[in-house]
C-alpha cells in the first residue's frame, strides 16, 4: 500500500502506511452483567445529542448562552450525536436508537433453537455469526467516523462472551486498526463496596486492559446510589484498602452461605476463610498497584447524567494515548507486514528466475528482460531489438495469456500421438503408463 501522510492529532504529520486518523473515537462499553452498560450508552447518547442541539442553537442564536446552561460546547467546534452500535443480541429494549443493531442481522432465539443452545451459547453464536459480516459494518463505521465524534458499541451482558471470544477480539482489533478506540469498563459501584468484589472487578478490568492493550477508562456507574470515593481512596492509598480488609468487610460471609452451620462453626469457618482471603487480596492489591497508576477513572450516574462531561474528557485523553502509544505499534506491525510481503515477493521472484535458469549462458537460457521471452508483433531486423513504443501483440498461443476455456482460440493438440509416432530423432514415442 502506498504510504500516506496523516496528522497525528498533535499537530505533527508523519508518513504512514495506515489510513489517516478520523474524527471519531470509538468507545467499546464493557462491564459485568447488570452494571448498567446499556443505560450508560443511552445516557451518553442523549447527553451528546443535547450538546449537539445546544451547539446548533448557539450557532443559530449567534453566541447566545445555552438554555440549560449545563453543557459546555466550547471544546468541540461542532459536536455531533454519537453513532450507536448494539452488539447484544439478547437485549429486550434499549434506551437509545441503535444505528447498527445485531438484532437486525441475527435472530438470537432462532439461533438457540436451530443450534440447540442455551442462552449464553446462543448469544455467543449470534455474535460469531454477526462477526462474519463485521467487515461490512466496519465500512459503514469508517464512513461515519468522518462525521461524528464518537461511535459507541454496547456489548453483551455476559462480559466473557465479548472479552474472551474470538469475535470480541476480531471486532476490537478491527475497530482499533481503523480509528482511535477506547475501552469504557463500567462498574456497578454499589456492588463493589466489599473489598473482595472490588478486587475481582479490578482484576477483570486489568485482564481486559492487558489483553486489548487499548486506552482504558474505568467508569464507576450508579454514583447516585453509591458515591465512588471509597474506590478512589482504595486505588490511591494501598493502606486504606488494607484497613478495609482488616476490618473484615471483604469476607463477611453472606447469611445464605452459612445455612445449616452452627454459630461457632460459622465463626471458625469465616475466620479461616478471612485469613486466606485477606492474604490473597493483600498480595493481589500489590500487583494491581501499577495497574491503577495507568488508569483514568470517572464516576457517573447513567440515571441522572452526572459525570458525562468528565467521561468525555477522559475519552479525549485516552484518544491522545491511542495516538501516542497504540498507533505507532500498529504502524510498526503494518511496516513489518509490508516488509514480509516484499521479502516473500522477492524470494518468489528469485526462485522463479532460478527455475528459468536466469544468469546462465545466453544460449538456452531465458530472461524476463530477454525480448525473446515476449513475442511481439513487429520486429526490427535484429530479433532481440524491440522498440519500447511498440505495443505487445499476442500473436500466438503459449504467449503467457490465459486462454478462456470456452473461447475459439486455436490450441496445440496435446493428445497422445500413438505408439508409432516418430519424434524425428529416431525415438519412438513410448506408450504411456
Ligand atoms: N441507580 C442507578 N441505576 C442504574 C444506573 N445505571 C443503570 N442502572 C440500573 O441498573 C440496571 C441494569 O442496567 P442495564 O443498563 O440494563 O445494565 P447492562 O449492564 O446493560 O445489563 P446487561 O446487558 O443485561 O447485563 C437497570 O435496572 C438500570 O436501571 C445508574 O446510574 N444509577
Amino acid at each position: 500500500m502506498a504510504g500516506t501522510t496523516s496528522s497525528t492529532g498533535s499537530g505533527q504529520s508523519s508518513s504512514t502506511l495506515l489510513p489517516p486518523i478520523p474524527r471519531a473515537t470509538s468507545i467499546i462499553v464493557i462491564g459485568m452483567a447488570g452494571s448498567g452498560k446499556s443505560t450508560f450508552a443511552s445516557s451518553l447518547s442523549s447527553y451528546q445529542q443535547r450538546r449537539a442541539a445546544a451547539a446548533e442553537a448557539k450557532s443559530g442564536s449567534h453566541g447566545q448562552p445555552n438554555q440549560d446552561g449545563a453543557d459546555s460546547v466550547d471544546d468541540v467546534a461542532n459536536p455531533a450525536a454519537p453513532y450507536m452500535v448494539n452488539l447484544d443480541p439478547a437485549v429486550g429494549t434499549l434506551g437509545y436508537e441503535p444505528n447498527v443493531d445485531i438484532r437486525d442481522t441475527v435472530d438470537y432465539s432462532r439461533v438457540m433453537e436451530q443450534y440447540n443452545l442455551g442462552p449464553n451459547g446462543g448469544i455467543l453464536t449470534a455474535l460469531n455469526l454477526f462477526t462474519t459480516k463485521f467487515d461490512q459494518v466496519l465500512q459503514i463505521l469508517e464512513k461515519r467516523a468522518a462525521e461524528v465524534d464518537h461511535i459507541v458499541l454496547d456489548t453483551p451482558g455476559q462480559i466473557e462472551i465479548f472479552t474472551w471470544s474470538a469475535s470480541g477480539s476480531i471486532v476490537t482489533d478491527a475497530l482499533a486498526s481503523a480509528m482511535p478506540t477506547v475501552v469504557a469498563y463500567v462498574i456497578d459501584t454499589p456492588r463493589t463496596t466489599a473489598p473482595a468484589t472490588f478486587m475481582s472487578n479490578m482484576l477483570y478490568a486489568c485482564s481486559i486492559l492487558y489483553k486489548t492493550k487499548l486506552p482504558f477508562v474505568l467508569v464507576f456507574n450508579k454514583i447516585d446510589a453509591q458515591p465512588h470515593d471509597f474506590a478512589l481512596e482504595w486505588m490511591q492509598d494501598f493502606e486504606k484498602f488494607q484497613e478495609a480488609l482488616a476490618a473484615g468487610n471483604a469476607t463477611e460471609p453472606a447469611p445464605s452461605t452459612l445455612a445449616g452451620l452452627g454459630r461457632a462453626a460459622s465463626r471458625r469457618r469465616g475466620g479461616e476463610e478471612q485469613g486466606y482471603m485477606n492474604s490473597l487480596m493483600n498480595s493481589m492489591s500489590l500487583v494491581l498497584d501499577e495497574f491503577y497508576q495507568n488508569l483514568r477513572t470517572v464516576g457517573v450516574s447513567s440515571l441522572t447524567g452526572e459525570g458525562m462531561q468528565d467521561f468525555l474528557e477522559a475519552v479525549k485523553l485516552a484518544r491522545e494515548e491511542y495516538v501516542q502509544d497504540y498507533r505507532p505499534e500498529l504502524e510498526r506491525l503494518a511496516k513489518e507486514r509490508e516488509e514480509k510481503k516484499e521479502k516473500s515477493k522477492r524470494e518468489q521472484l528469485a526462485k522463479l528466475m532460478k527455475d528459468m535458469a536466469v544468469g546462465g549462458k545466453r544460449e538456452g537460457g531465458l530472461s524476463m528482460n530477454d525480448s525473446a521471452t515476449v513475442k511481439r508483433g513487429h520486429h526490427d531486423d535484429d530479433e532481440d531489438q524491440i522498440s519500447d513504443d511498440e505495443p505487445i501483440e499476442e500473436s500466438y498461443d503459449g504467449d503467457g495469456q490465459i486462454v478462456e476455456p470456452d473461447s475459439d482460440e486455436e490450441r496445440p493438440d496435446y493428445s497422445y500421438p500413438g505408439p508409432d509416432y516418430d519424434r524425428g530423432d529416431g525415438t519412438v514415442w513410448p506408450r504411456p503408463g
